[in-house]
């Protein structure tokens, strides 16, 4: 294994931190840690860049624990959300500044090298930009060009997007996988944004409150939640109970049956664009439930219906 977190704990308190994380990441892996604001994704980022010590457990790459090296010794680099630049220095100047803090390059190679990711990053022509000039895109492409020029094993992202308007976010999201793949780095990148983690990843790690809820593929982690929680904040879903157990069925896989004599009735409704969602009951309980697609968003109030499940996945409860 490339990169392996083995029991790693780091609590600042009784309640705050994160607990017995085990994270295997392959070489070349884009692995995404998710979760909502305070979960400790960037406690995780943190403890494998160095800037906080770990109270036990490992930090093992290429089998060598590096828990207990600085920051400066890691092979890794990481990209803040607030990029982190010089600003007062222009743009191949901050590139290269790394190259040489980090590569101990002399002054002509690292400008050279800097010109390079200046150019992966698709910057050329700015080189002599001060950096605090630039619009919010491209200064983040910097802050990539100036880690990744550092030549590390591991590039650790921050939220890195967050600062962009949306149609910018979607953009350097498809910039930021394209270098991926071209360069073939690993990259662990943490997010709240559920649709940037399920575009980027190759592999998902999603927490709640310092722990570890399910580590899986995209596909596994929307599709086969292991349990409520993670059911709840990837994707729209609907949570039904049937016979005394809880079943996740995405919008896709759930229709109405208009039928005179249905066991449901539809109470309420609002049209949210990419899904409607109704309440519909029994007589006894209120159940909500998602619908996706046109044909599904015209059912009236008051209508009688049964549910057509094509699709559906048990969940534990945590
Ligand atoms: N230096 C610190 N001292 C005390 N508590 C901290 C410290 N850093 C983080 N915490 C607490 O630990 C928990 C995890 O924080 P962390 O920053 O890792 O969360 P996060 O998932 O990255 O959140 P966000 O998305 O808001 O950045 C939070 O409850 C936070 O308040």
């Amino acid at each position: 294994m490339f990169l392996k977190l083995v029991n790693l704990t780091k609590m600042f308190d009784e309640e705050n931190g994160v607990k017995n994380i085990n994270i295997d990441v392959n070489e070349g892996e884009f692995v995404t840690i998710l979760g909502p604001s305070g979960c400790g994704k960037t406690t995780t980022l943190n403890l494998i860049g160095g800037f906080l010590k770990a109270d036990s457990g490992q930090i093992l790459l290429e089998g060598e624990d590096m828990k207990d090296l600085p920051p400066e010794k890691r092979p890794v680099s990481t990209v803040f959300q607030s990029y982190a630049l010089f600003p007062h220095m222009n743009v191949v100047e901050n590139v290269s500044y790394g190259i040489r803090f980090y590569r101990k390059e002399k002054k002509k190679k690292a400008l050279k090298i800097a010109m390079e990711y200046i150019n992966i990053v698709g910057l050329s022509g700015y080189e002599k930009y001060k950096v605090g000039n630039l619009s919010g895109g491209q200064q983040q492409r910097v802050a990539l060009a100036r880690s990744m020029a550092t030549n590390p094993k591991i590039l650790l992202l921050d939220e890195p997007l967050s600062n962009l308007d949306a149609s910018l976010r979607v953009k350097m999201r498809e910039e930021l996988k394209d270098l991926q793949n071209k360069l073939n780095i690993t990259m662990i990148f943490v997010t709240h944004d559920q649709s940037e983690a399920l575009s980027l990843s190759d592999k998902i790690v999603v927490m709640n409150k310092g722990n570890i809820m399910q580590i899986g593929s995209p596909s596994e982690v929307y599709f086969s939640p292991t349990n409520e929680y993670v059911a709840s904040f990837i994707g729209k879903s609907n949570l039904i109970e049937i016979s005394g157990d809880r079943f996740l069925v995405r919008p896709e896989d759930i229709k109405f049956r208009p039928n005179s004599e249905g066991k449901y009735t539809i109470k309420h409704k609002i049209f949210m664009g990419q899904y409607t969602e109704y309440i519909v009951s029994d007589g006894e309980k209120n159940i909500e439930v998602n619908l996706s697609g046109k044909e599904n968003a015209s059912f009236l109030i008051g209508s009688k219906i049964d549910l057509e499940i094509a699709h559906k996945t048990q969940l534990r409860v945590i």
